[in-house]
């Protein structure tokens, strides 16, 4: 299908007018240190403009010194984090949370902050009012100009539902899991009839996708990889992949996105892996505290 991004800093707009560049780069089990800003400096020198990260991820450091390292204007980014389970029991701590963000990256400001999880499980019984406190933090933060957007991330419709029983800004993106393993149909129409951008994360299925014999066909066919089959899937729906690597190859592999095109075979052999393989799940959070010690 064709689409109209040439590039990589070709953008989509939020509803508040902002500009996203069509594809971001994920910082995912990126470490912090030479792993992770090495990472970030290739995707930047490939040409990414765009780059997604998180508190939870542990790398806000050398994420935020590769950018600033880079040299290229500031305005010329598009930088994501997002507010950790932990660090949102109050609106307060919301605003605090944010604030370590910023200086762990090393920014006077980001492009996007999002609520990384809707229910943490230690807060289940009332993620009504928890994303409420956090959503009033969100809307300050954006108000001062400490983000460009905000949005939510792992949110379903009825976590959007509450939200908008008392948002007054609402939100402009959800990230969501989402590859030809798990199409969310039904989460993105909602999406779109609400205006929110949706991006696409582990758009390789964190990889598990890439050795499936039936996508090395398609990618054989066009003489591409897989990784590069599944970023364009993503490109022609419409949707905002975030292909996360920590090697320079794969990270210039994964840019190269706008010279073929799936045709209507290519697609319909895509819609039918919905609901094989890997789908949305949420994760045990104790696991993230051991490895963000910082988050405790
Ligand atoms: N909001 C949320 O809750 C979540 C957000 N995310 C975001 O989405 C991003 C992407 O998702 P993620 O799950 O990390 O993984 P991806 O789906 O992007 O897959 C990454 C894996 O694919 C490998 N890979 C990448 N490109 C190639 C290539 N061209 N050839 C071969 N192998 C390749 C990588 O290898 P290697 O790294 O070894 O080079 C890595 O193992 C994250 O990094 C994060 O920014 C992810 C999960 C949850
Ligand atoms: O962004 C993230 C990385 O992946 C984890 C899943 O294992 C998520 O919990 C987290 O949201």
């Amino acid at each position: 299908m064709q689409i109209s991004a040439k590039t990589l800093t070709d953008t989509y707009s939020l509803k508040n007018g902002i500009k996203i560049p069509v594809v971001g780069f994920g910082t995912w089990q990126s470490n912090n240190g030479a792993e992770a800003y090495n990472a970030v400096k290739w995707a930047l020198e490939a040409g990414y403009r765009h780059i997604d990260t998180a508190a939870v991820y542990g790398n806000e450091e050398s994420v935020g010194k590769a950018i600033r390292d880079s040299g290229i204007k500031r305005d010329d980014l598009f930088i994501t984090t997002k507010l950790w389970n932990y660090q949102r029991d109050s609106y307060e701590h919301t605003l605090q949370a944010f604030g370590d963000s910023l200086s762990r990256l090393g920014l006077d400001y980001v492009d996007l902050y999002l609520i990384h999880w809707p229910e943490p499980i230690e807060y289940r019984d009332h993620w009504q009012s928890l994303n409420d406190n956090s959503w009033r933090a969100m809307e300050k933060i954006y108000r001062d100009g400490g983000t460009r957007a905000i949005g939510v991330s792992n949110f379903r419709e009825t976590h959007i539902n509450e939200l908008l029983k008392t948002a007054e800004i609402t939100p402009m993106v959800n990230q969501i899991f989402l590859n030809p393993g798990d199409q969310e149909k039904n989460l993105i129409k909602y999406n779109q009839d609400h205006k929110i951008l949706t991006e696409a994360y582990s758009p390789l299925g964190t990889g598990q996708l890439l050795s499936r014999p039936d996508l090395k066909k398609i990618a054989n066919k066009h003489n591409v990889s897989v990784a590069q089959i599944l970023i364009r899937w993503n490109l022609e729906k419409g949707y905002l992949p975030l292909p996360k690597s920590t090697h320079q190859d794969f990270i210039k592999n994964n840019t190269q996105v706008f010279d073929f095109q799936l045709d209507s075979d290519d697609h319909r052999l895509l819609d039918q892996m919905d609901g094989q393989g890997q789908q949305h799940t949420e994760p045990r959070l104790h696991d993230f505290q051991k490895i963000v010690p910082f988050l405790e």
